[in-house]
């Protein structure tokens, strides 16, 4: 959707108005949690959104069919986020998300109206760890079907020269660079060809 809008007569008729509407939107809460995140880290509220954080969103809608056996399956396996943020809404029927954290699965139910914002690999990267994106997976359900929608902030495949690398005003004698700097694009075709083999793809790019 960002940086160049779709031509709205090639999205579906049924969701048209409201893809665009909704991204929109996403667009402002998006800018919004950049201006947070910039000031929770110490920096303008503004450096996150000058930097490029919010120049790509990515909209993409996820439909999980009802599983008759979903003991021998999963919806989506262990990964994290290729971005800065995701903003994910999820149906409030079934459930099934879960984050890892110590080494644990916990659900993430949905609460209707709610949105689940996610830290994603690249936000880690610029923040030399201050942020760390979360591991998360979607069980396969009996019940169903599931429906989410998972915003992406980031130009993901787009040909740009930009690189991201740990932000310099973060960084002292006791925080040195814990990552290389790297393009968007080079970013996720490792992480595409690597696949959702449940190690993180920010690991490879570790100096
Ligand atoms: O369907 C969901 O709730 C999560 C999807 C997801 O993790 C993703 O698209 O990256
Ligand atoms: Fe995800």
């Amino acid at each position: 959707m960002a940086p160049h809008p779709p031509n709205p007569q090639d999205l579906p008729l049924v969701c048209r108005d409201i893809l665009l509407e909704y991204s929109n939107q996403i667009m402002k809460l998006g800018i919004l949690l950049f201006e947070l995140l910039s000031e929770a880290l110490g920096l303008d509220p503004n450096y996150l959104s000058n930097i490029g954080c919010a120049e790509g969103l990515f909209v993409l809608g996820h439909y999980y069919p009802p599983c008759p056996q979903p003991e021998l399956t999963m919806g989506t396996t262990k990964h994290s986020d290729n971005d800065f943020i995701t903003l994910l809404l999820q149906d409030d029927l079934n459930g099934g998300l879960q984050v890892l954290k110590d080494n644990k699965w916990f659900d993430v139910p949905p609460v209707s109206g709610a949105l689940v914002i996610n830290i994603g690999d690249i936000l880690q990267l610029i923040t030399n760890d201050k942020f760390k994106s979360n591991e998360h997976r979607v069980l396969a359900s009996k019940n169903g079907p599931r429906i989410s929608v998972a915003s992406f902030f980031s130009t993901n495949m787009l040909p740009t020269s930009k690189v991201f690398g740990p932000i310099k005003e973060l960084l002292s004698e006791n925080n040195s660079p814990k990552y290389k700097e790297i393009t968007l694009r080079d970013y996720n075709i490792f992480s595409f060809n690597k696949g959702l083999d449940g190690i993180k793809a920010l690991d490879h790019f570790k100096l």
